[in-house]
């Protein structure tokens, strides 16, 4: 592998590369390595500041005219050149996100075809919302007419996560900058570097001065501030349920909108009359791909108690041969975990479902063949009671644990047991049951014989403590419009209801 450079930013602030005010760094590190390979800057409340000055300024200049008020077909020429941009560093890009997450190569290549696709998707959208502006309502009253309006919300902040660094950034910038609003990203300070690099494509493209700005950082000291920031008008955020309770709360005091993509504990049910070698491959990627760290992950198997035998036997078997190695290694289907911590945190999983009376079937520790690195083997976990920590609460990590059935019934039970509600996915060649169970699921999102595959184009989110609002698609786009109705007298006479006075 020929070594790969970090390159040294600041954050991105007004269109310009900007030092934190109080100069302050973080560690770049190597899951794979546990290295330090570079810092990123962090910004505290004083960039905080700036940059949403930045965005405000950005939103209003020339009256609106050079973005807010701009046609979408304008904002949509930027989009397509960011998206050309991206496709052009592909190669450059997904090294840096494999470096820094540690999820594999081919993985993190696939991923920015997504980030271009996203772009190109919102571009598309933009040049729509002209077509869509004034779209006339139909009035009881013919003495009124009425249209509505689709406009910017403001300034957005956007907080997003570690596993998908610059895709999750994406399916917020995007959408974002389509409708006309001006934003402050903030990814997290486990995997930045590629949203820095998306700020040197926003300023090679020549995109507008703090149309975008990005501050990395830490999130008490970068993401806090910007979460309560009376001028942001909208927070969009992606991560946990317990840093998305805090930010609704201090966006609550200000009557700020949120939309919340938390996490999740999604259920796969394998019916008894699946193709077996099929359905142990999806439900392998259902909870292993990227290296098991996906909000939507299948990582709770229930198994239809006829075939569960033979499916465990062959899951176990399957999941024993997955390459577990760098990220750069041809042919790797499972990297390390982002940090110690999360590193960490997986072991804990583990031993605490032994303790409560699990069995480990496979995995759950670290490979023999790997002594550096937050490696974790997947782990495939057995005996689990509806009590279990690891039946309840999200890894993160890859680990699956499991139970049987005996009836449809008793798997949408078990399926919807969960204070989540991001995923759900159901493998059956019985398609009525499939959509008798599609239908049941406590979800936003259902997969019918396959998880994970997540397309642009559909809705993403979750219901219960997953969080609500939609990403992607058209959904994602009505994520930064407000709607302005405009109601018309048109009638020559006057209202009539109160009476003139009297002419003396
Ligand atoms: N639903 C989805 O689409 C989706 C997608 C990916 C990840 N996730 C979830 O994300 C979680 C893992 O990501 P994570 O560990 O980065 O989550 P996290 O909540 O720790 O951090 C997410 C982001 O919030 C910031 N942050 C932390 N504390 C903050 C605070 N007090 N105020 C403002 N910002 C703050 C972090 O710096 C980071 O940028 C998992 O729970 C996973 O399910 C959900
Ligand atoms: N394929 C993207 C899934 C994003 C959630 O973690
Ligand atoms: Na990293």
């Amino acid at each position: 592998m020929a070594a790969i450079t970090v390159p040294r930013r600041q954050l991105f602030i007004g269109g310009q590369w900007t030092e934190p005010v109080r100069r302050k760094t973080l560690p770049i590190v190597n899951p794979a390595t546990e290295d330090i390979i570079g810092y990123i800057p962090a910004a505290t409340s004083e960039d905080v500041e700036l940059a949403v000055e930045a965005a405000r300024k950005a939103l209003t200049r020339n009256k609106g005219k050079d973005w807010a008020k701009a046609s979408g077909a304008v904002r949509a020429r930027y989009l397509r050149a960011i998206a050309a941009k991206v496709t052009e560093r592909k190669s450059e890009l997904a090294n840096l996100e494999a470096i820094d997450c540690g999820k594999p190569l081919d993985e993190a290549a696939w991923d920015m075809d997504d980030v271009a696709g996203c772009f190109e998707y919102y571009a598309d959208l933009a040049e729509g919302l002209d077509a869509k502006q004034k779209a006339p309502l139909s009035l009881p009253l013919d003495t009124f007419k009425g249209y509505v309006l689709k406009e910017p919300i403001g300034v957005v902040g956007l907080i997003t996560p570690w596993n998908y660094p610059l895709l999750m950034a994406v399916w917020k910038v995007a959408p974002s900058l389509a409708a006309g609003c001006t934003a402050i990203l903030k990814p997290s300070e486990l995997a930045s570097v590629t949203c820095l690099e998306l700020a040197d494509i926003c300023r090679e493209v020549g995109l507008p001065p703090g149309v975008l700005n990005v501050l990395t950082g830490l999130g008490t000291e970068a993401g806090a501030p910007l979460a309560s920031h009376p001028n942001v008008d909208k927070i969009v955020f992606t991560g946990s349920t317990a840093t998305g309770s805090s930010i609704m709360t201090s966006a609550a005091r200000l009557v700020k909108p949120v939309s919340l993509e938390l996490g999740g504990k999604s259920p796969i049910i394998v019916f008894d009359d699946v193709e077996i070698d099929k359905a142990v491959e999806w439900t392998m990627f259902g909870c292993f791909w990227t290296n098991g760290q996906i909000c939507s992950a299948t990582s709770r198997l229930l198994v239809h108690e006829r075939i569960a035998d033979e499916f465990l036997d062959k899951l176990v078997k399957w999941t024993k041969n997955i390459k577990i190695s760098d990220p750069f290694e041809e042919g790797c289907r499972l990297g390390p975990v982002v940090s110690k911590g999360q590193y960490e945190r997986v072991l804990k999983f583990i031993s605490n479902a032994r303790n409560e009376g699990a069995t480990v079937l496979c995995g759950g520790t670290r490979p023999e063949h790997l002594k550096k690195g937050y490696y974790v083997e997947p782990g495939i976990i057995s005996n689990v009671t509806t009590s279990m920590e690891i039946w309840r609460e999200e890894v993160f990590g890859p680990l699956l644990c499991v139970k049987t059935f005996s009836t449809e019934d008793e798997a949408i039970h078990l399926a919807n047991d969960s204070q989540y509600g991001l995923a759900g996915a159901v493998l059956s060649n019985d398609l009525e049951k499939c959509d008798r169970v599609s239908k049941a699921l406590e979800a936003g999102i259902v997969w019918v014989n396959c998880s994970q595959p997540c397309f642009t184009q559909a809705p993403w989110g979750g219901t219960k403590r997953s969080g609500f609002g939609r990403e992607l698609g058209e959904w994602g786009l009505e994520n930064y419009l407000s709607v302005k109705q405009v109601t018309q007298y048109i009638s020559d006479e006057p209202w009539g209801w109160y009476k003139p006075p009297s002419k003396l």
